[in-house]
């Protein structure tokens, strides 16, 4: 199952500079892990904002979730998120 996931990161100004880094790296570390792994298919910077589009390939909406919500920089994001289906007149296979 396909799904576009808008992420818009929203650390606090608050946040100590250290802190905010090692939370950027471990979210780093585990996306790369992801694409790796073929779970996170798509990862695209907004440009001009901290936020990305991504094309999640997982097999349930549950895995979604859980995939989503264990993400170190879930407690600082809205995440929008689109179910996709094939269009009728894509000439792809899906396989893109
Ligand atoms: O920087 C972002 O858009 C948030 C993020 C998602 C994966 C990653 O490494 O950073």
């Amino acid at each position: 199952m396909l799904f576009h996931v808008r992420m818009n990161v929203n650390l606090p100004a608050s946040m100590p500079l250290e802190e905010a880094a090692t939370l950027k790296q471990t979210e780093k570390d585990l996306a790369q892990r992801l694409q790796r792994e073929g779970k996170w298919r798509h990862l695209w910077r907004i440009a001009g904002q901290y936020a990305n589009v991504s094309i999640f390939d997982v097999d349930s909406v549950d895995e979604l979730h859980t995939l989503l919500t264990s993400l170190p920089l879930f407690p600082y994001m809205h995440i929008d998120v689109m179910p996709l289906c094939r269009h009728p007149s894509s000439v792809r296979d899906g396989d893109f």
